[in-house]
């Protein structure tokens, strides 16, 4: 944020993909459902059926039952001024659009009367059964997208946990939540509401104009002539607001990940008094993803205007052109106009209208769906930097002989952080790593669970390369203590037990005890059970630095990587981690990136890493006697610490050993 991070996002709009894959994937997960999808294909059928149906029946209402008892009054027979004084042919009963039922010439008003009555209750029944078959069809629709939604978002959650750590250090973790949170909840919204509307409105579109034109090829054509027009607006308004909807979904990406990090970096913020920045740059993405909102809705704002005009143009040419034949008594297109033939092309267009409306809206939100899908697939594609050989064997029960050979690292080609490492820590060995920052020493113990891959040479675990074997049985038997551990919120026996689930309460407990951390646990307000705020927010840093030893104890890796915390904790509390470490290092072969000089001083190996290659290796004290790099390290570094704090094993640092330093005698 402050910085400028990279966006994936960016990346991403410069590779658009193809709509029809997005689709043809999005099938793949729908497969399963196919019975219900039928079901809800047959009702989707219904519904159409009753929605052109009734307009045929409402103009025969008219030309069977009510134009005969106006023709019958004689009241249908006065010509209008100027008009030729002959009856049309729909003036005459049980003709022309009278298709469901013969009604005699003379018949009386009784007769009359109770066809419509019929007509009128079909019509009521079909538009109950209509209603009912709607209403279940999105029901299942809605149930099926749930089911595909659940699905997708364990895919991608799943698919989050198998990327390796590269792939979290150049994308966001804001990003990454919007495309779980926000795309998935655009893609629900289409899957449950809009596909139905689109397909029921597609079929509807195509069965009224089939029908428009088998009636009456001449009035149909002529109902349908503004339909070109609308295709047209819809497809150049829905096309503009994919594009814009494409750009609000990256916009939302942005928003979220300034979010994310201001929240999770808010103590740099305040502490450095960036909060001004931050606004300002929260403020920027916000307005972003505003002006990209408000040009989506203006394209999707104006398309229904658009297609109301042309739909109310339509209705004027039916109405206008009909009712000009029907007065002057013309056949149109070879066969009569009926006053019920009229009435059935305004409501088919009228229905007409309707769909096209409703496709067009919708389908911007099924385009802005299929973005959201295309961002989701592309994380679903991203293929992970580390990868088992195929036929990779689990790593068998190791002893711990940890070997570097020619070791060379990078994150960017051409640029290795760690150049021709060579170690080799016998099991049970400690191995303690100091260099200057950025001199590769979290990149050198990173490469050994794998969470880089190293670009030449080899690391070996009891003579087996670790490209070689399965991750999870190469990961199992090494334990990693960081800096600034992870805590969850969950229980502190839950946080303890996280790298052995099936651990008793009571190896839990042993565990801690060692960790020195059972102490301040049972003084929790629950005891074990006390559940931690996130990342272990209410606990100090101290404290947290003594669960992870207790669940690095309890995971009991015969390989241990430590990151030291660099943070200074009470004297108390350092001499309590310092004697845990000890119990915890002892018979492993651990690599610890030091920062604690008992730690030092105890290791069987001190590595020293300065810009990628390792300058000097020994023993502490070997080391201070030659008085190259390391004897400037600890002179800057460590050489306080035999004043300030007692080691661990409540042995004294011995004065001596400052006076008697190298240079200093
Ligand atoms: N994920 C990454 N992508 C690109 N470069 C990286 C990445 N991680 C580390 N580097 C670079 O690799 C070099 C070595 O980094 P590394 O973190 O291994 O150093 P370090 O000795 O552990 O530093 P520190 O003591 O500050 O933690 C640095 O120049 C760093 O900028």
């Amino acid at each position: 944020m402050i910085g400028g991070p990279r966006r994936l996002l960016e990346q991403e709009t410069l590779k658009p993909k193809s709509v029809t894959t997005t689709l043809a994937r999005f099938g793949r997960y729908f497969r399963p459902y196919w019975a219900v999808l039928l079901l809800v294909l047959v009702l989707l059928v219904v519904n159409a059926w009753v929605q052109v149906i009734s307009p045929e029946l409402i103009g025969q209402a008219v030309d069977c039952y009510l134009a005969p008892a106006v023709v019958n009054e004689g009241a249908a027979q006065q010509p209008l001024p100027g008009m030729d004084a002959t009856p049309g042919p729909a003036a005459t009963p049980g003709q022309g659009n009278c298709w469901y039922d013969t009604v005699p010439a003379d018949a009386g008003r009784d007769v009359l009367l109770g066809g419509l009555v019929r007509i009128v209750l079909t019509l009521s029944v079909l538009f109950v059964v209509g209603s009912a078959v709607g209403g279940l069809m999105f029901y299942l629709m809605g149930w099926t997208g749930q089911h595909v939604l659940r699905q997708l978002r364990i895919e991608v959650f799943n698919h989050l946990h198998r990327l390796s750590l590269g792939y979290y250090s150049r994308n966001e973790v804001g990003d990454l939540m919007s495309r779980i949170t926000n795309d998935t909840s655009t893609i629900q919204q289409a899957l449950s509401f809009a596909l139905v509307q689109v397909l029921s409105g597609g079929l509807l579109l195509f069965w009224i104009a089939y029908k428009m034109l088998t009636l009456n090829l001449a009035y149909g054509l002529l109902g349908l002539a503004v339909v070109p027009l609308m295709v047209a607006a819809t497809l150049w308004f829905s096309n503009q607001a994919r594009k814009a909807f494409r750009k609000t979904r990256q916009e939302i990406g942005n928003v979220n990940a300034e979010l994310e990090e201001g929240i999770s970096g808010v103590r740099e913020v305040q502490a450095f008094s960036r909060e001004e920045a931050n606004i300002e740059s929260f403020r920027q993405s916000n307005a972003a993803n505003r002006d990209a909102n408000i040009r989506a809705v203006a394209y999707t704002a104006a398309l229904a205007p658009t297609l109301e005009a042309l739909g109310y143009l339509a209705i004027a040419l039916v109405a206008g052109v009909g009712g000009i034949y029907l007065l002057r008594g013309q056949p149109l297109g070879g066969a009569a106009v009926s006053l019920g033939l009229i009435i059935t092309y305004l409501a088919y267009v009228q229905r007409f209208n309707q769909p096209i409306q409703q496709i067009s809206v919708l389908w911007t939100n099924i385009q802005s769906a299929i973005a959201g899908g295309e961002r989701i697939f592309d994380l679903l594609d991203e293929v992970p930097e580390i990868q088992e050989r195929p036929g990779a064997q689990p790593l068998p029960p190791i002893q711990g002989h940890v070997v570097y050979r020619d070791v060379y690292a990078e994150y960017t080609p051409g640029e290795p952080v760690l150049k021709g490492i060579n170690l080799e820590a016998q099991p049970g060995q400690t191995i303690a790593i100091v260099g200057p920052t950025g001199a590769g020493k979290t990149t050198l113990v990173n490469l050994l669970p794998r969470f880089y891959d190293v670009t030449a040479g080899a690391v070996t675990i009891d003579g087996v390369d670790v490209r070689d074997v399965t991750l999870a049985s190469l990961r199992r038997q090494i334990g990693i203590v960081l800096q600034d551990t992870f805590l969850f919120s969950d229980t502190v026996m839950n946080n303890i037990r996280f790298g052995r689930p099936e651990a008793s309460d009571e190896e839990v407990m042993a565990a801690a005890r060692l960790a020195r951390a059972d102490d301040f646990i049972r003084r929790l307000p629950e005891g074990y059970q006390t559940v931690l705020g996130e990342r272990g927010g209410g606990l100090s840093q101290g404290q947290r630095q003594l669960i992870a030893i207790a669940r690095a104890a309890l995971a009991d890796p015969r390989i241990l990587i430590l990151d030291e915390a660099t943070s200074s904790v009470d004297t108390r509390t350092e001499r309590q981690i310092q004697a845990a470490l000890e119990q915890l290092l002892a018979g492993r072969t651990s690599f610890v990136i030091a920062h604690r000089l008992s730690t030092i001083r105890n290791a069987d190996q001190v590595l020293v890493l300065v810009n990628g290659e390792i300058v000097e290796r020994g023993r502490h004290e070997e080391l201070l006697a030659r008085q190259g790099v390391y004897y400037g390290l600890y002179m800057s570094q460590f050489r306080h610490m035999e004043v300030e704090a007692p080691s661990a094993n409540g042995r004294e640092a011995v004065p001596g050993l400052v006076e008697g330093a190298p240079g200093e005698r």
